[in-house]
């Protein structure tokens, strides 16, 4: 099933002589089971497309459609919970709470969503995948850039979401661990039936993608694999 579709999607930003078009005319889909890689260079668009697939901001034009219902005819809140319920983010801000250490920003998940995360044994298996089970007492601010990319992969996996929408995660990881990231998406992907979708300029991914889509200026295409 197509479990993601963006139909005729542009973004526009500003007006007159600052009107910026980050995505023109976009048409994508994602489908369960599939690692689906979106490449472009910087300003190419991909964080907006990921943002508007995810429902974080709105297209000036188009249609979004997730598991078969089109997301704009949702109220703000219903769009927030349907996005806790199904989504897993991996913004490359990373949104890690400053304040709490690697253990409590998964206990905080369990505040806000009690139900359906992920078993304590899967929980296990991706901290030991992401090399992240030592670093469970310490402080955002004493992680390196690629452990706190890897909590953030971490977390977003967490809630054991129906897809995973990743802006650049591997951006701060050395080349076996971007090996390690690439095949635990992929094993999410395949294993339990999940649509992932990457945004990267990170060209050592390719290898793990079912379907990779060429961003450049705002324009899409898909390529043949
Ligand atoms: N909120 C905004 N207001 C104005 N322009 C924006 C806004 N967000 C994005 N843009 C512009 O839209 C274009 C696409 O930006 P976007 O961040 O989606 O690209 P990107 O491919 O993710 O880049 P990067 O890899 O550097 O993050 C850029 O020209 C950017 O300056």
């Amino acid at each position: 099933m197509e479990k993601l579709v963006l139909k005729n999607i542009t973004k526009q930003f500003g007006s007159d002589t600052n009107l910026v078009t980050a995505l023109d005319d976009i048409n994508f889909t994602a489908e369960d089971g599939q690692l689906t890689l979106i490449l472009g260079p910087s300003g190419s668009g991909k964080s907006t497309l990921l943002t508007i697939l995810g429902g974080l901001q709105r297209p000036s034009q188009g249609q979004v459609a997730i598991n078969g219902q089109n997301i704009d005819q949702l109220s703000t809140k219903e769009a927030d919970q349907f996005r806790l319920d199904h989504i897993g983010f991996v913004l490359q801000s990373y949104n890690l709470v400053p304040y709490l250490n690697v253990k409590d920003q998964f206990t905080l998940v369990d505040q806000v969503k009690p139900k359906g995360n992920v078993t304590a044994q899967k929980f296990e298996s991706y901290l030991n995948t992401l090399g992240i089970t030592k670093l469970i007492n310490k402080f955002p601010t004493e992680l390196s850039g690629g452990q706190t990319q890897r909590v953030a992969i971490a977390r977003a996996l967490y809630t054991n979401p129906d897809f995973i929408l990743a802006d650049e995660p591997t951006a701060a990881l050395d080349s076996s661990r971007v090996e390690e990231v690439g095949q635990l998406f992929k094993n999410i992907a395949v294993q339990e039936d999940k649509a992932v979708v990457v945004v990267t300029h990170d060209l050592r991914l390719r290898a793990y993608a079912d379907r990779i889509y060429q961003l450049v200026d705002g324009k899409i295409s898909l390529e043949e694999i």
